[in-house]
C-alpha cells in the first residue's frame, strides 16, 4: 500500500500519483462487494461514452441536409432527414436511459461498499489488541477509516466516469484533430491553470481535514455525552451541559473559520480560472467561424466543431479536475488501508500446542512485569506465584495496586512486557488464543450492559449457545438472574437498557447478577470475577459465593473483591501494593502474620462495627 508519513499534513504531487497505487486494491474490494453490478456498471459506461460524439455528428448531417434542402441543392429525399432525427431522437432517449441506469447502479454499488468495508472494519478491530483500542493515535486511524466507508463511494462513480469520459474525449479529439489540430492545443492551454489551482485546493482540503480528525473525534465524544442516555443523570446533576456545548461551539467554529477561508479562496481562483476557459473557447470559436465565411467549412461542420469543442472544454476540465479529486480520494483510501496494515501483536502461534483438558500443574507466572502502552510505571512486576487446579485464589489490594491488569495478562489481553506466564510449564503465547479464551469465563468489573434482550445478555458468555434455552436458564439460576427474570414483564425475552423501544433498565446488583450468568455459560477450566458484586446487597453477594464455589469445585477460580467477607472464602489470598505481591497465603495465615492483609481486614473490621 502506498505509505505516507503519518506525521506530515502537506501531500505532493508525488504523494498523489503514489496515491494512484491504491485504487487497484480499491476495486478489488468494490469488486468484492457487488461484481455483478460492477461489471454491468462498466457496460453501460462504455455504451454511454460514444453518444456526445454521435449526437453531434447526426446534428452535422441533419444541418448540411436542411441547408441543401432549402437552397433546392439537395440530391436525396426530405424523409432521410425524417429518418436522421428520429436516430437522433432515439440516441437522446437512450443517454437519458443509460445516465439513470449508471446512477442508479452507482448508488446501490456504494451501498454495498459502505457495507462491506464497514463489516471488514468490524472484523479487523475484533481482531486487534486491547492496548490498541487504548491508543489514541490508533482511534484516529479507525476515524479515517470509517469516514473512508461512506467517503470512498464516491470515488468509484468519479473513476468510472473518468475512464468514460476519457471513451468520449477520444471519439471528439478525433473529430478535431481531422480539422485542426492546434484547437486541442488551445483547449489544453487554457484549461490547465484550472487544474492546477484545483490540486493546490484540494491538497489544502485535505492537509486541513487530516490536522482536524483530533477534534473531530472530540466533536463526535462531545455530542455522545451532551445527549445520550448514560450520560443524561450526571450531565444534568453537575449542569454540565452548558460546559459541553460551549466547548462543542468553540471547536465547531474553529472547523467553520477554517474551512470557509480554504472555500472562498477557492471559489475566487475558480472563477478567475473559469475566465481563462472561456477566453480560450471563444478564440476557437471565433476562428471556426471565419472558416465557415470564407466558404472553408459548412454550416453542419461550424455547428459540429464547434459543439465538439464546447464539450471537449466541459469534459477536459471535469477531468482534470476529477484527477485531483481521484488522487485526493485515493489519498484518503491510504488512510483506510492503513487500518488494515494495523496487526496485532497478540496472535496465535504457528503450530498452537493443544491446550491441556484437564490443566495438570496449572498458571505460573514466571517474573512477570507489565507496563502499559504510552507509560513508564509498572502495572505489574516481580510477579511469582502459581494457580493450582482445583484452587480458589482471591486478589486483594487498594485501587490500582494491579488486580485486574493481573486477571488480564491470565486472560492473554495483554502479554507480559517481561518475564512469562506459563501453564502446565509452557508459555501461554504458544497456545491456541481461542482456546485459552474458550476455558477461561470471566466477568470484568466494568462489564457490558448489552442493550438487548435478558437472554442475549447471558447468552453473551458463550454466543454460540444463544438458542440453548436450558443452558441459558440454568446458568441464571446459578448466578440468582432467574428470580429477576421471573419479575420481567417480557421475561427471558425482556429488552434490557433504556436504548431501545420496550427497554427495561436494572439496578446495578440486578445487572451483576445477569453478568455473572455468563460466566456460567461455557464450561470453563478457570473462572474470574473481577468485583462484579460490589453492587450486590451483602444477602444476594454472600448468596452468589456460596453457589460460585460449589458451581467451581474442581475448577480455578481467581476472586478480586474489597470485601473481606468474600475474600476469606478463598484459598489463597495474593495482597497487591504498587502492581507487587506482598503477602500470599490463606486467610489465617495472613491473620497470623499480622501484616498488610492483616491491616486491611482489620480496618474494615472496624468499619463494620
Ligand atoms: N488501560 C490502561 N492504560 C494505562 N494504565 C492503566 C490502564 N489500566 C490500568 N492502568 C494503571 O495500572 C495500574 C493498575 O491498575 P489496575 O486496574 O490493575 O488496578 P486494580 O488493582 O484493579 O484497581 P481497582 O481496585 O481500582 O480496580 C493503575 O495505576 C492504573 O492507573
Amino acid at each position: 500500500m502506498a505509505q505516507r508519513n503519518q506525521n506530515n499534513s502537506t501531500v505532493t504531487l508525488k504523494d498523489r500519483l503514489r496515491a494512484l497505487r491504491n485504487l487497484p486494491a480499491f476495486f478489488k474490494l468494490v469488486w468484492q462487494a457487488g461484481p455483478g453490478m460492477m461489471l454491468t456498471n462498466i457496460l453501460l459506461r462504455f455504451a454511454k461514452a460514444s453518444i456526445p460524439f454521435l449526437l453531434l455528428y447526426i446534428g452535422k448531417l441533419i444541418i448540411d441536409r436542411v441547408v441543401q434542402l432549402s437552397t433546392g441543392n439537395a440530391l436525396f429525399a426530405a424523409t432521410e432527414v425524417w429518418k436522421l432525427v428520429g436516430v437522433e431522437f432515439a440516441l437522446a432517449i437512450l443517454s437519458d436511459g443509460l445516465t439513470r441506469a449508471i446512477t442508479l447502479i452507482d448508488s446501490l454499488l456504494g451501498d454495498l461498499f459502505a457495507n462491506h468495508t464497514s463489516v471488514r472494519i468490524m472484523q479487523h478491530a475484533a481482531q486487534l489488541d486491547l492496548d490498541q483500542f487504548e491508543d489514541a493515535v490508533f482511534y484516529d486511524k479507525l476515524e479515517r477509516a470509517r469516514q473512508q466507508t461512506v467517503g470512498r463511494t464516491i470515488l468509484l462513480s468519479q473513476v468510472m466516469s473518468q475512464v468514460q469520459d476519457l471513451i468520449t474525449i477520444a471519439f471528439l479529439a478525433a473529430g478535431l484533430i481531422v480539422f485542426n489540430p492546434w484547437l486541442i492545443l488551445l483547449l489544453i492551454v487554457t484549461i490547465l491553470p484550472a487544474f492546477l489551482g484545483e490540486s493546490y485546493f484540494n491538497d489544502q482540503t485535505y492537509a486541513l481535514s487530516r490536522r482536524q480528525t483530533p477534534q473531530r473525534r472530540e466533536l463526535d465524544y462531545l455530542r455522545y455525552i451532551g445527549a445520550s442516555d448514560e450520560t443524561a443523570k450526571e450531565i444534568k446533576m453537575f449542569s454540565l451541559a452548558g460546559f459541553i456545548t460551549d466547548r462543542f461551539k468553540v471547536l465547531s467554529d474553529k472547523f467553520y473559520v477554517d474551512n470557509k477561508r480554504i472555500s472562498i479562496n477557492r471559489s475566487l481562483w475558480g472563477t478567475f480560472f473559469a475566465l481563462l476557459g472561456s477566453i480560450g473557447y471563444y478564440g476557437a470559436y471565433i476562428f471556426i467561424i471565419r472558416q465557415t465565411v470564407a466558404g472553408a467549412l459548412s454550416i453542419g461542420e461550424l455547428t459540429f466543431l464547434a459543439g465538439s469543442f464546447r464539450q471537449l472544454r466541459t469534459l477536459l476540465e471535469s477531468i482534470l479536475s476529477r484527477f485531483t479529486a481521484v488522487s485526493q480520494g485515493a489519498i484518503y483510501l491510504t488512510d483506510f488501508f492503513d487500518f488494515f496494515e494495523i496487526k496485532p501483536k497478540i496472535h496465535n502461534a504457528d503450530k498452537p500446542r493443544p491446550f491441556p483438558d484437564p490443566i495438570i500443574t496449572g498458571f505460573t507466572f514466571d517474573n512477570v512485569g507489565f507496563k502499559y502502552l504510552h507509560t513508564e510505571r509498572w502495572a505489574n512486576r516481580n510477579l511469582n506465584f502459581t494457580l493450582h487446579p482445583n484452587e480458589k485464589l482471591a486478589l486483594v489490594g487498594e485501587n490500582g495496586a494491579g488486580k485486574s491488569t493481573l486477571v488480564k495478562l491470565l486472560a492473554r489481553l495483554y502479554d507480559p512486557t517481561e518475564g512469562r506466564i506459563l501453564l502446565d510449564g509452557y508459555d501461554l503465547r504458544e497456545y491456541d488464543l481461542n482456546d485459552l479464551r474458550k476455558h477461561i469465563g470471566i466477568i470484568f468489573q466494568d462489564f457490558l450492559r448489552y442493550q438487548m434482550t435478558f437472554s442475549q445478555n447471558i447468552a453473551a458468555g458463550n454466543i454460540d449457545e444463544q438458542t440453548n434455552e436450558e443452558l441459558i436458564k440454568r446458568s441464571a439460576t446459578q448466578s440468582l438472574a432467574d428470580e429477576l427474570a421471573k419479575k420481567l414483564p417480557g421475561g427471558y425475552e425482556q429488552m434490557l437498557g433504556r436504548r431501545f423501544a420496550e427497554g427495561v433498565e436494572l439496578s446495578g446488583g440486578e445487572w451483576q447478577k445477569v453478568a455473572i450468568a455468563r460466566a456460567y455459560m461455557r464450561d470453563a477450566q478457570l473462572i474470574i470475577l473481577d468485583e462484579p458484586t460490589s453492587a450486590l446487597d451483602a444477602r444476594a453477594e454472600f448468596q452468589v459465593f456460596e453457589r460460585f464455589t460449589e458451581l467451581t469445585r474442581g475448577k480455578m477460580a481467581v476472586l478480586i473483591s474489597h470485601r473481606f467477607s468474600t475474600v476469606r472464602m478463598a484459598d489463597r489470598i495474593i495482597v497487591l501494593d504498587k502492581g507487587e505481591i506482598v503477602e500470599i497465603g490463606s486467610h489465617q495465615e495472613l491473620l497470623k502474620k499480622a501484616g498488610r492483609y492483616a491491616e486491611l481486614f482489620e480496618l474494615q473490621a472496624i468499619g463494620y462495627q
